[in-house]
């Protein structure tokens, strides 16, 4: 039996978390990890606005006292002055994981001339990941998934590739991603027979 890996969902948004605009965050992620991850899954969701103390508070919340393994924000990492979110992962953050944030705004390139304004960071704090993706809803599935070409071959692998063998190499729960839409990569002496 697989153990259920225990996500944290955080939308970060002025006017959506004021009920200016329906939150499409949050639902989003949901669907999307729902229709990858075929091991069990638990969320803990917020929507909350860009503020970058109860940025802080919700992800340490999330990781220290929720005992979350993978959190995942969306929103408030480009360039205004009220986009905090890299600046708020950075402060609870125990160590950096550059390659997250390099390779979204790589895959974003693909399907946006604006990608490089995104600040976004990938960090860990204690047993968990954090990574935060662009606040755009359709963002989520681009950075997530990557990029195809016509025929369905990967042409740009989206980041959630990478994210099951980081989560085991942090002593998180082993996940599994349907390879139709993200095919999991890990080193042949961390795989385990089929
Ligand atoms: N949580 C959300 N739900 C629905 N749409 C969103 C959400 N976050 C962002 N968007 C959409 O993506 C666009 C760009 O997102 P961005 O994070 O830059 O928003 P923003 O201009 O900082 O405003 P806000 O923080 O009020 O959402 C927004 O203008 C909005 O159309
Ligand atoms: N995949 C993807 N990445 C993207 C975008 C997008 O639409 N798709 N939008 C870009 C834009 S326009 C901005 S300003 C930055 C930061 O967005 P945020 O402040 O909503 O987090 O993300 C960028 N990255």
């Amino acid at each position: 039996m697989n153990q259920t890996l225990k996500i944290g969902l955080v939308s970060i948004s002025d006017r959506a978390s004021q009920g200016v605009y329906e939150d499409k965050g949050l639902p989003a992620l949901r669907d999307w990890l729902k229709r990858t991850v075929t091991t069990p899954l638990e969320f803990e969701a917020r929507l909350i606005a860009d503020e970058q103390d109860e940025i802080e508070s919700t992800l340490i919340d999330l990781v220290d006292y929720q005992g979350c393994q993978l959190v995942l924000t969306t929103g408030g990492t480009g360039p205004a002055p009220r986009d905090v979110t890299p600046e708020a992962t950075l402060a609870v953050a125990d160590r950096v994981m550059p390659g997250f944030g390099e390779q979204m705004r790589q895959i974003s390139l693909a399907f946006v001339p604006t990608a490089i304004l995104s600040r976004q960071v990938g960090v860990i704090r204690k047993q968990a990941l954090i990574l935060n993706l662009p606040g755009q809803p359709k963002a989520i599935a681009e950075t997530l998934e990557g990029l195809r070409d016509a025929d369905g071959q990967v042409k740009v692998p989206g980041i959630f590739a990478a994210v099951p063998y980081c989560l085991d190499l942090i002593g998180a729960p082993w996940i599994d991603t349907d390879p139709a839409v993200v095919k999991a990569f890990r080193p042949k002496s961390a795989q385990r027979p089929a």
